[in-house]
C-alpha cells in the first residue's frame, strides 16, 4: 500500500494557488478538468517531492474546485497537512511578510501552525525537529510575532 494525496476542497482556485505554491512554495504537477462534472483537481508537490510525485510515486496535496459553489462546513475531524521546511524562522517570516498569519508561531523552533484560504490547518516542522511534543502544544492563536 502506498500513501498517494490528500484532498481538500477549495473555494478560490486563484487564492489557493497563490497561497500553496507563490507563498508556501509547492509545485503543480497535475491538473483534471472534468467538464461532465464540473470541477478541477489540482495536484501539488513539495520541492522536496517534486521529480517523484511527477512520476507518481510521491504524495501530494490534491485541490478541488467545484465550478458551482458549495459551502463546505464541519469536518472538524480533519486535523491539518504537515510539511518540513529547513528553516521554520526564515520560511514563516516569509508567510508573515505576505499577509499570512502564523496561527502557532514557532517559538520552540519546532513547529508552527497557519491556515490556508479555506481555513485548512497547516503544519510546519522544522526539519531534524523532534516529531514527539515534550508537552501538549498551546492551542492555536492569532499572533503576527513571536
Ligand atoms: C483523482 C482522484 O484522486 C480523486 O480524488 S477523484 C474522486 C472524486 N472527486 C470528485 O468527484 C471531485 C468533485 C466532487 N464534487 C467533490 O467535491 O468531491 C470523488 O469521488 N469525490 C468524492 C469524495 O468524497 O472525495
Ligand atoms: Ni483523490
Amino acid at each position: 500500500m502506498r500513501y498517494l494525496h490528500t484532498m481538500v476542497r477549495v473555494k478560490d482556485v486563484d487564492k489557493s494557488l497563490h497561497f500553496y505554491c507563490t507563498l508556501f512554495g509547492l509545485e503543480e504537477v497535475r491538473r483534471i478538468e472534468n467538464e461532465k462534472g464540473r470541477f478541477t483537481l489540482i495536484f501539488l508537490a513539495a520541492s522536496g517531492d517534486l521529480a517523484a510525485a511527477r512520476e507518481n510515486a510521491a504524495p501530494c496535496l490534491e485541490l478541488t474546485y467545484n465550478w458551482d459553489s458549495e459551502d463546505y462546513t464541519g469536518g472538524r475531524n480533519f486535523g491539518h497537512l504537515a510539511y518540513e521546511v529547513d528553516d521554520i524562522y526564515a520560511f514563516c517570516q516569509k508567510l508573515m511578510d505576505n499577509g499570512v498569519t502564523i496561527n502557532r508561531p514557532p517559538r520552540d523552533g519546532h513547529m508552527a501552525f497557519v491556515r490556508s484560504p479555506d481555513g485548512i490547518s497547516i503544519e510546519i516542522l522544522q526539519k531534524g525537529a523532534s516529531l514527539a511534543p515534550a508537552e501538549p502544544w498551546a492551542s492555536m492563536g492569532n499572533t503576527g510575532a513571536w
